[in-house]
């Protein structure tokens, strides 16, 4: 590490005037952040407009920005986009009022409130594989468009008790549009202010309002209801009161908090899990050996919470799935104050990037970095710290890191266990690096039913035809 404190760090030179590199990053990230690394080391600067850019790129540097000096950094106006969307959820807050707002939502994270929680995973799964029964084996699906949709059933089950697959579509194009507009307001220099009525940003309102209404309605029903009856995560956010004033959070915060874990907790998740089933495509090897792990434990039973610590190597399937292709493949922070980090001056006010994606290839703590080895997460294996950040790091951590694994763990095992997926010849699959590292094209694949396996009935689950019947989904 450099101990030029006065000095700048290096970085690519040239670009466009006034510019420098913005539209080049824009283009294509990955590959010009990944090649700035490789060029110009570990904390590297870069012209962008009117910004001061810095990318940190190794264990001290990040531990420092995310930990150690925590308290100089705010999330800062590459989160302005996500703002629009998410308010003063716990994504986009900051200071007193996001530490507050951590504080009463954490107990809802917790691993044995978590347990609860499994259920509804398995049933959204079991729904998911209902539909899939219905289609011949040997048919091609879009996989990431399934992954989106039973993760979002996923979100509505376990923090509203609601499923919201009948009207996945509608939400789903909402969300969709919601969160391309605030992509695309976070990557432009100067964006159009969103009060401006241009046809993007009427069409942003619209969806937003629709969102808005739909999680305002449900909790206003909840206040009606008085409905004790439902565990899930909002009940627990509705009962969290704070320590000292025991004040309870508004409808206003709890619908920003709905909408942060609903858009925070679902396309993260299916990204995981397109990018997982595609490496399983691509190494058969790996795949047979999750199949026989799944087998082994679980057959084709359902699984419960207890047997997923006995399926480690699904588990390291996906640790090194987001490896490689990290759900959120970069994160920023803005500084307060000047500081310096790896030895170079950082005045106030520059952006520090974190890109997982740059990090987690970095070949100094990576043997054959560009590899797919699931073994590198086996049990007992060990890493240096803040060189695997999927899920983030320090104060700021994802809450839902836990929530999410168990999710992933549960649908993987549960679909190894019956099909087997193969990326049909000639299809693209390219990276989108936009908030989330999504499949441009999604993901097509060919679902095999698993030989030796008896061909279910194609019929809906037990929980799909309640929760079609009752509007929700029972408890426990
Ligand atoms: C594989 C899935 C997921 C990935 C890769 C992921 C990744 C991340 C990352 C990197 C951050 C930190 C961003 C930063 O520091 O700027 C974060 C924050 C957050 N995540 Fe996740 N996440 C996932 C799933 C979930 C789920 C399932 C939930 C909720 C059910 C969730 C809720 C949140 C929330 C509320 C925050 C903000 C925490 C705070 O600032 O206090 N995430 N996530």
């Amino acid at each position: 590490m450099k101990n030029e404190t006065n000095a700048r760090p290096p970085g690519p030179r040239g670009g466009l005037p006034y510019f420098g590199h913005t539209f080049e990053a824009g283009r294509d990230p990955l590959g010009f952040f990944g090649r700035a690394a490789r060029e110009h080391g570990d904390i590297v600067h870069f012209d962008f407009g009117p910004y001061r850019y810095v990318m940190a790129n190794e264990p001290e540097s990040i531990k420092h920005v995310l930990v150690d000096n925590a308290k100089n950094y705010i999330k800062g106006y590459s989160y302005r986009g996500l703002k629009l969307i998410l308010g003063q959820g716990l994504v986009t807050s900051e200071g007193d009022f996001w530490r507050r707002q951590r504080k009463l939502a954490q107990p809802a994270f917790h691993r044995e409130k978590l347990a609860d929680l499994a259920q509804r995973m398995t049933d959204a799964a079991s729904d998911m594989l209902a539909r899939w029964y219905g289609h011949p084996s040997g048919s091609t699906l879009d996989v990431h468009a399934e992954m989106m949709r039973v993760t979002l059933d996923i979100v509505g089950r376990t923090l509203l008790s609601q499923s919201l697959d009948d009207r996945a579509e509608g939400i789903g194009d909402a969300m969709a549009v919601t969160v391309r507009t605030a992509a695309e307001y976070a990557s432009t220099p100067f964006p159009m202010p969103i009060w401006v009525p241009t046809p993007r940003n009427l069409r942003f309102k619209r969806a937003k309002r629709t969102l808005d209404a739909l999680v305002l309605d449900i909790i206003a029903e909840r206040r009606k209801t008085s409905d004790v009856g439902r565990q899930d995560l909002l009940a627990m956010l509705m009962a969290a009161r704070d320590e000292e004033t025991n004040e309870a959070m508004t409808d206003q915060q709890l619908k920003d908090e709905v909408m942060t874990i609903v858009t925070a907790g679902h396309e993260t998740t299916a990204n995981a899990m397109s990018w997982t089933l595609y490496l399983l495509s691509r190494h058969p090897d790996v795949a047979r050996r999750v199949e026989a792990e799944a087998d082994a434990v679980i057959g084709t039973r359902l699984p419960a919470l207890e047997d997923l610590p006995r399926m480690p190597y699904a588990r390291a399937v996906i640790e090194e799935s987001m490896r490689l292709y990290p759900p959120v493949w970069g994160f920023e922070r803005e500084a307060l104050t000047d500081d310096v980090i790896g030895g170079y001056r950082v005045p106030k006010g520059t952006m520090v990037a974190i890109l997982p994606y740059v990090l987690h290839r970095h070949p100094a703590y990576w043997d054959n970095p560009e590899g797919f080895d699931p073994d590198r997460f086996a049990p007992g294996t060990e890493r240096p710290r803040y060189t695997y950040l999927p899920f983030g790091g320090g104060p700021r951590i994802c809450i839902g890191n836990a929530f999410a694994l168990m999710e992933a763990q549960i649908l993987l095992a549960m679909i190894a266990t019956r099909y087997r997926l193969q990326l049909p010849a000639g299809a693209r699959v390219e990276l989108e690096p936009v908030i989330t590292l999504r499949p441009l094209h999604g993901m097509p694949m060919t679902l095999v039913w698993r030989t030796g396996r008896d061909q279910p009935e194609p019929r809906p689950s037990i929980s799909c035809l309640m929760a079609a019947s009752a509007g929700v989904v029972p408890t426990g």
